[in-house]
């Protein structure tokens, strides 16, 4: 228990390797439902890796994963889903030559635990989460555009979309603005505030600190698969190891006036 409320996810001592590289080297990690979790480090410290273990992309080495209730270490990225841990990838994934609408049904689909099959028939349910998820991120309009004619930003809220109709409880997303601009990372900012308005818990990585910063209620960063801080927000540009592996100090003068100011360029 951590603040008194039950843990919607407990990762411990999560290990994993490829070959003799650790790339995760026992993370622990505790999430209660509600919260906005945000992970940062330097590129290769494992944080993808992280998520890939939790989210069934790949089975950890060594580790315990409990979720809602249930030990899903070693299960499947289907059966994870079904459970209601939901994520987006750092690079776009999609069927490039379906529509928007297509893609979300497939997500909405595939996350139900019962399906129609043979057939791949899609309910009436199914429908209604794909119209939920699309008005939700706002690409009602663009339903039927094939992805491969959307912009950076759109594909984004695809994932999303995607994601949430599948109708999680926890949602991972792997640095949702990368290689977006400053409106257009205020925009995910507000659609991310949104989710967890509606109850949501969050897990995100982020390189991007304005975006890491504004919207996680604790952070952590991570460094050669470990964690190497743990904190609020404005702790992170404090920490001394953080600020000689990651930030810099450049970095760390920028976060300084976004706390004191309410405002940060990095
Ligand atoms: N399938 C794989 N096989 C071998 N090594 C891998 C594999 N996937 C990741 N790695 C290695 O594991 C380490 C951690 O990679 P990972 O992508 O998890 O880091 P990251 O923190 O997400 O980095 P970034 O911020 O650049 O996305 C890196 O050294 C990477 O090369």
């Amino acid at each position: 228990m951590e603040n008194g409320r039950t843990p919607l996810l407990e990762c411990e001592n999560v290990v994993k390797r490829f070959g003799s590289l650790s790339a995760v080297d026992g993370m622990s990690l505790t999430v209660t439902p509600g919260e906005i979790v945000g992970i940062g480090g330097p590129n290769g410290a494992g944080k993808t890796t992280f998520f890939d273990v939790v989210t069934g992309v790949t089975p950890a080495t060594e580790g315990r994963i409990v979720f809602d209730g249930h030990d899903i270490s070693g299960l499947g990225a289907d059966r994870i889903c079904q459970y209601g841990i939901a994520r987006t990838f750092q690079l776009n994934a999609a069927f490039e030559s379906l529509t928007v609408r297509e893609n979300i049904d497939i997500a909405a689909y595939f996350g139900r635990s019962r399906r129609t099959i043979p057939g791949l028939k899609l309910g009436k349910d199914v429908r209604e989460q794909t119209d939920e998820a699309l008005a939700f991120v706002g690409l009602a309009d663009k339903a039927d555009a094939t992805v491969a004619q959307l912009p950076v930003l759109d594909r984004k809220l695809l994932m999303i979309a995607g994601a949430i109709a599948t109708k999680p409880k926890l949602l991972f997303l792997d640095e949702p603005v990368g290689g977006l601009n400053t409106t257009e990372i205020d925009h995910i900012i507000g659609l991310v505030e949104r989710l967890k308005a509606g109850g949501l818990t969050v897990v995100l990585i982020e390189h991007v600190m304005r975006f890491l910063l504004a919207l996680s209620s604790r952070v952590l960063i991570m460094h050669h698969g470990k964690k190497i801080f743990e904190g609020l927000p404005n702790e992170v540009a404090e920490d001394a190891v953080v600020v000689e592996t990651y930030l810099g100090e450049g970095t760390r003068k920028r976060l300084k006036t976004f706390f004191s100011e309410g405002e940060v360029q990095a």
